[in-house]
């Protein structure tokens, strides 16, 4: 055996022996676990014999001597929270023998609280001492006439040794019932040890938006181990960059600490970060530092954990050998995952393949267990705890993105509005602008086509019409009227009666015949006092109507101050747009030429050529 395991036993043995529980040294090590239930229960009743015997001893005679130095069971309780908090071991062990050797036996129920209490942190890091029957006291205590903060101390112990023996579920009814019950109830100085120990439990099973919350206000604390706790565990909690070089900043105080647990954790951390930065030299530097302080607390838990990261971190200078000396059954199931990981690798390097091969299935079965327990907590967590927190997250964000809606709706509102007023006014601009164009448009249209003097069409415009309607005739083989009227000696009334007369003739004369032609028909001015109608869809003998209708509309025009009588002539032909309309209406002019000759004011019409 190579000395560092004999040294290793030996050290485990020693502990047990200093311990107040102690078993046999037979009977603790290499013992199955069934086995180490049986002697636990023979050893409790030893043990609570013997207890009961030398309390009885104790009291009978020297009874008063002791009584004298027992401090009350609020100073001593004051004094394990305040030792507790500093995680000062030695403190906490001295406190429990002192109530034992100094208070008369049978302790009170309130002195027994503290000392039960004692044992429990004690056993926390002390793997031989078993604290099961001051648990399953505790646990049934009425704390009803206790303070929120003795009260929520007792409980957060119990949780965290629960959580130690496996019992996932009662740790996390312990830590609902100090959240939701006790913490709200605190006083801030009294609630700092309570935040970390909840925290501590929120860690183990992952729950880290809890485990920030609870300890970044700590890390202002006026309480160095406060500080320096809440520091350590945030360390070790997935954050930002800025929040891990502030808690690794409170770390390196650590030479400021007393010799207590907590300097073990404030090394392990340091070792840990210096290897993180592959400074193993340092790191191993911390490591051992930290090993030998557990090891003079007598903190065997801590120094086995601190020894398998010895062996996984800084492997050359820890040989994983001198882990397996430690009673396997004593560790927890992550030591002892931990402790089987690093039998495989010895294994594999030794190429022991049958071997290593089972210690892998062992390996397989303990991580099982510990994801199961996790998994558990976490599912129980997550329907005492997280889910409230998850809820409460939720109807704040609901309400924020409700906020959020209602104001982009009123946003969106107005735009809308903004943009309907826009475009109405875009479009009314738009319209305005259309309008006036259009307006000037049919304005220079009209001026084009219109002659000035009578508002009828003009040459160009009426021929163009012509040319339509003939287009169209064609198409449809409809026949339409080519009729030329002139007014007859119409040069007499300008010399007669002066050419604004003869103006108020023309334009007499364009009016009346242009409320008597059809809404399809056009009439325009051809030349002077000439006129060309155009009658579309006509026959022919339609045109004797409407010349007679003109005459009597024409007959009598006043101007001047006189009664004029006005006659004309007219010549009208049928086109079917199979001819040029300038034939037709030279032919229409031609048939004019015949009515003047024949005596004017009458009508000459005859088919196309
Ligand atoms: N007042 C006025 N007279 C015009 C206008 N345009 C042409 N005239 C006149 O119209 C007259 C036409 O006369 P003529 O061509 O000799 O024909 P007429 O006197 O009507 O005789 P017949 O056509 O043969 O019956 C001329 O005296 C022109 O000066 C006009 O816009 N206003």
């Amino acid at each position: 055996m190579p000395p560092e395991t004999k040294a290793d036993i030996q050290h485990v043995l020693r502990s047990i022996n200093k311990s107040r529980f102690a078993f046999p040294r037979s009977m603790v090590i290499f013992i199955t676990r069934k086995q180490r239930v049986k002697q636990h229960q023979e050893n409790v009743t030893l043990i609570t014999r013997g207890l009961l015997l030398a309390g009885l001893l104790c009291c009978l005679p020297v009874s008063q001597p002791l009584a004298k130095d027992c401090l009350s069971a609020s100073e001593y309780q004051r004094q394990l929270i305040d030792n507790t908090t500093t995680q000062d071991l030695h403190a906490v062990e001295a406190l429990s023998q002192s109530i034992l050797s100094s208070c008369p036996a049978p302790l009170d129920n309130r002195l027994g609280r503290v000392v039960d209490a004692a044992t429990i942190y004690i056993s926390l890091f002390k793997l031989q001492t078993d604290a099961n029957d001051a648990q399953a006291r505790l646990l049934t205590q009425d704390f009803s006439q206790s303070g929120v903060a003795e009260q929520a101390f007792y409980y957060q112990l119990l949780a965290s040794y629960s959580l130690r023996q496996g019992q996932t579920k009662q740790a996390l009814s312990l830590t609902h019932l100090l959240t939701n019950d006790m913490l709200k109830n605190l006083e801030p100085q009294e609630s700092a040890s309570l935040q970390l120990a909840v925290a501590t439990i929120h860690f183990d099973i992952e729950f880290y938006q809890s485990v920030r919350e609870l300890l970044s206000p700590l890390l202002d604390h006026p309480q160095q181990a406060v500080k320096m706790r809440a520091a350590i565990l945030l360390w070790y909690t997935p954050q930002s960059q800025q929040q891990l070089n502030q808690s690794l900043a409170i770390v390196r105080q650590y030479q400021q600490l007393p010799d207590t647990l907590l300097k073990v954790s404030a090394l392990e951390v340091l070792a840990r970060d210096a290897s993180a930065r592959n400074n193993l030299q340092q790191g191993e530097q911390y490591l051992s530092e930290a090993i030998s302080l557990a090891q003079k607390l007598g903190a065997t838990s801590r120094e086995i954990d601190l020894k398998l990261m010895a062996a996984e971190l800084f492997a050359s200078t820890s040989p994983q050998t001198s882990l397996i000396t430690v009673p396997v059954t004593a560790l927890n199931s992550s030591q002892q995952l931990a402790l089987t990981e690093q039998e495989i690798a010895s294994a594999t390097q030794q190429q022991q393949w049958q071997r290593a091969s089972i210690l892998h299935e062992q390996a397989l079965k303990l991580r099982e267990i510990i994801d199961k327990n996790k998994s558990l907590a976490r599912e129980y967590a997550s329907f005492e705890l997280v889910e409230q927190a998850r809820q409460l997250e939720q109807a704040q964000q609901q309400a924020r993105l409700q906020a959020l809606a209602a104001e982009k709706q009123e946003q969106q509102r107005l735009i809308y509005i903004l943009a309907l007023i826009c475009a109405v006014l875009g479009l009314t601009m738009v319209s305005l602008l259309f309008i006036k164009k259009r307006r000037a448009a049919d304005h220079f249209e009209k001026l084009a086509n219109t002659d000035g003097l009578t508002q009828v069409l003009n040459r160009r415009a009426i021929q163009h019409f012509a040319e339509q309607v003939s287009a169209n005739s064609k198409l449809r083989k409809q026949p339409f009227v080519v009729a030329l009227a002139d007014i007859d000696h119409f040069k007499s009334v300008n010399d007669t009666y002066g050419h604004d007369a003869g103006d108020v003739v023309l334009t007499e004369f364009a009016q009346r015949t242009n409320k008597l032609i059809r809404q399809q028909d056009r009439l325009g001015r051809w030349g002077g006092e000439e006129w060309l109608i155009i009658m579309t869809n006509t026959e022919l003998k339609a045109v004797n109507a409407l010349f007679t209708r003109m005459q009597s509309a024409i007959r009598t025009v006043s101007a001047a101050g006189h009664e004029l009588t006005i006659t004309f002539s007219m010549g009208a032909v049928a086109g079917d747009g199979s001819e040029p309309v300038e034939a037709l209406i030279q032919a229409a002019d031609a048939l004019l030429y015949k009515a003047k000759h024949n005596g004017r004011n009458q009508l000459v019409t005859t088919v196309a050529p």
